[in-house]
């Protein structure tokens, strides 16, 4: 899996932190090989501390450029720890036990598995780059292949992942400009009924904000009452002004439009990494594979 050419130098980052972590505990059961690979690959991943917690945390980097009255404590609620962050790293990597893979398509609901296990939808408009972050999120199992475009509207179909018994995960077509025709048959339906759904991730342009489709799609998961969480994605494009105003645009609907959704929006960037890590964490910790230790678990986890 980790062969130095295929790893992005900041999937370093998951290396220094199981090895620098316990590496008698984490890195028990995996081949020696493999271990010894990871150890000899730790020393290309000497990012200082700063660079470190705006990777892991981009809220916090932001906290600088912020007027007074507004802190981003108030809003950074899900802070697991470094210990966290690592355990969740281990479910995204495959494993003879533990596969990850692509299951199956569907363009209508009575085409998707049946699948018990918890379940994590990604949603958002055409090019907002879904499976982009999806393909990041996957990027310890790069056998697992996703496709992105720079042309909207590339995913067709409701695109399964299984990551082994753990939970599944689902790339959706976009919604807006050049979704596919049967997109609110197949997508609605899908938010609508699908019992093992445990989470679904909307995604907002970070650069772009809110748009009125997305007011749509927030609509839909009040009425539906989904518990949903908002990620802004493309952060490495938006300007820092841009961004923050963003932000608090989608602060604001957080607190007057939604019923059900996370109070904490979480920033990414599927090109640099950023958010990544913690995206991976609060994957596996709404999908009941990680309970959190300490700080993170104290905080409103709705
Ligand atoms: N700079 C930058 N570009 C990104 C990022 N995420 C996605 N992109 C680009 O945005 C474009 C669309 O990405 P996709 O992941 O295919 O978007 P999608 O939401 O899956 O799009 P549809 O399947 O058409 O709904 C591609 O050209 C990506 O390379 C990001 O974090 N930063
Ligand atoms: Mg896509």
């Amino acid at each position: 899996v980790y062969s130095p050419e295929r790893v992005h130098p900041y999937e370093m980052l998951t290396i220094k932190i199981w090895v620098l972590l316990q590496p008698r505990t984490l890195l028990r059961g995996v081949p020696r090989s493999w271990a010894h690979r990871l150890a000899s690959l730790q020393s290309a991943s000497k990012l200082p501390e700063k660079k470190l917690q705006a990777l892991l945390f981009p809220l916090s980097a932001l906290e600088g450029q912020l007027t007074s009255g507004f802190s981003i404590a108030d809003l950074q609620l899900f802070e697991p720890s470094m210990g966290d962050i690592a355990r969740a790293e281990r479910l995204f990597c495959p494993s003879a036990k533990h596969k990850i893979d692509y299951f199956s398509s569907a363009v209508r609901m009575d085409h998707a598995p049946l699948i018990r296990q918890p379940e994590v939808c990604f949603i958002g408009r055409s090019n907002v780059g879904k499976s982009s972050l999806i393909r990041v999120l996957f990027s310890l199992a790069p056998d697992v292949e996703i496709r992105v475009s720079k042309t909207p509207g590339h995913t067709k179909k409701m695109n399964f992942f299984t990551v082994g018994k753990a939970f599944t995960l689902v790339d959706m077509p976009g919604y807006g400009y050049k979704a596919p025709k049967d997109f609110v048959e197949m997508v609605e339906s899908y938010l609508e009924t699908r019992r093992n759904l445990v989470r679904t991730f909307l995604l907002v342009d970070g650069a772009v904000g809110i748009q009125e489709a997305d007011r749509v799609a927030i609509e839909m998961c009040n009425e539906f009452g989904l518990p949903f969480v908002i990620v802004m994605t493309k952060i490495d494009k938006s300007r820092q002004g841009a961004l923050l105003s963003n932000l608090l645009q989608v602060r604001e609907v957080i607190k007057t439009h939604t019923v059900c959704c996370y109070p904490q929006p979480f920033l990414a960037s599927s090109t640099q990494y950023t958010g990544v890590h913690v995206l991976r964490c609060f994957i596996a910790h709404v999908t009941g594979n990680l309970p959190l230790s300490g700080d993170a678990e104290q905080k409103p986890s709705h």
